[in-house]
């Protein structure tokens, strides 16, 4: 028995388990089973397991045990550097005003949804919006007696931003390395608890600035954003070359603004253009973890200081962004286990 159902996952194929289900994560006892999965995609799991009849005869218990994985070649491993941070993404755009930060907070809700510990880096130094996302403008920082910050806590997500530290008319004559030093000081000098993921929502851009912080931080992986406009493709491409330079594997590509659909005919338009996203996610073998549409639900939800999730749980663009993160976990875990082993 235990062998049918282990040759059944391993045959399972879908987007979120490219390569099938590995026979260890499973412990079967009798009609009782236990999967143990090594990243965020409980739900995927669940539907997968949902969609196949022989399988749904089984007891199912799904867990997580995110696993830590390496950082970037030359950088300590987050096990010693950062013992509390198993994995550290960077989310980066080319071109400003993409939606990078609205990615970024939606897929920290979608991972914690899976039950992953999540924290988010606000390291867009000119335009933090983590204080207007998570709606506490004006919460100041507390310290610990060595002067460590403590992140804030909102919607089960820690974060921490310049926002909440200095006034953004302050920071916007910072440059170069001034303006580095700022955001790897927010990384190192916050006592993060312990996390399955932290997000760095850098700042938009693929100068100086991104470059220092993509060598000096241990990222384990990146994604970059962009809308499907010509100008915002040109400028994702440099964002992965700039990863590919310092050897941060770049897990995911999302097309944000994808489509507009009107609420009331249903009618889709892509009004930045179409298969610019794929198009470019085919040329540098990056996965496209997504088509996000351009919704006003998630402007307002955001602009009301709430993820979507929160304020419009029922939402399908929801589903759109659980899905991407739960690829994203995936690819992080397949693509660097794939590599060191
Ligand atoms: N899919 C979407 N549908 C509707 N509104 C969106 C979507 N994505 C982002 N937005 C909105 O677009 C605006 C810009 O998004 P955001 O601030 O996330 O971009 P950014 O790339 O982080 O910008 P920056 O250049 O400041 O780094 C915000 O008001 C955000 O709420």
């Amino acid at each position: 028995m235990a062998n049918d159902v282990q040759r059944i996952c391993a045959e399972l194929r879908s987007s979120i388990f490219s390569s099938g289900f590995a026979a260890d994560w499973l412990q079967i006892n009798g009609q009782k089973i236990t999967l143990t999965l090594p990243f965020a995609a409980k739900s995927g799991a669940e539907a997968l397991i949902a969609s196949e009849p022989r399988l749904q005869e089984y007891d199912w218990d799904i867990r997580l045990n995110i696993t830590a994985l390496p950082a970037k070649e030359g950088k300590a491993p987050q096990g010693s550097a950062f013992p509390n941070i198993k994995n550290i993404i960077a989310v980066a755009s080319g071109k400003g005003g993409v939606g990078k930060s609205a990615v970024t907070l939606s897929l920290a809700k979608a991972l914690q949804a899976e039950g992953a510990r999540v924290g988010i880096l606000d390291g867009d130094i000119y335009g933090p919006s983590l204080p207007t996302m998570f709606g506490n403008q004006g919460e100041q920082l507390t310290f610990t007696p060595n002067r460590k910050m403590l992140p804030v806590n909102v919607f089960g997500i820690e974060g921490n931003s310049l926002g909440y530290l200095v006034d953004a008319s302050a920071a916007a004559i910072w440059r170069g390395p001034m303006a580095s030093r700022a955001v790897e000081q927010l990384f190192f000098d916050t006592q993060w608890a312990k996390l399955d993921y932290l997000l760095v929502d850098l700042p938009p851009g693929t100068g100086d600035i991104q470059l220092t912080l993509s060598q000096n931080f241990p990222l384990t992986a990146a994604i970059v954003v962009t809308t499907p406009q010509n100008i915002a493709l040109a400028d994702a491409q440099k964002g992965i070359a700039m990863f590919q330079k310092v050897d941060v594997p770049v897990i995911g590509l999302i097309e944000n603004m994808s489509y507009f659909e009107c609420t009331s005919c249903g009618h889709q338009e892509a009004i930045f253009g179409s298969q610019g996203g794929s198009n470019l996610a085919a040329k540098h073998h990056v996965p496209l973890l997504g088509k996000w549409p351009l919704t006003t639900a998630l402007r307002e939800s955001l602009d009301a200081g709430k993820p979507l999730q929160v304020r419009n749980p029922n939402h399908l663009l929801n589903a759109i962004m659980s899905e991407s993160a739960q690829q994203m976990a995936a690819n992080a875990w397949e693509l660097i286990t794939a590599d060191i082993g």
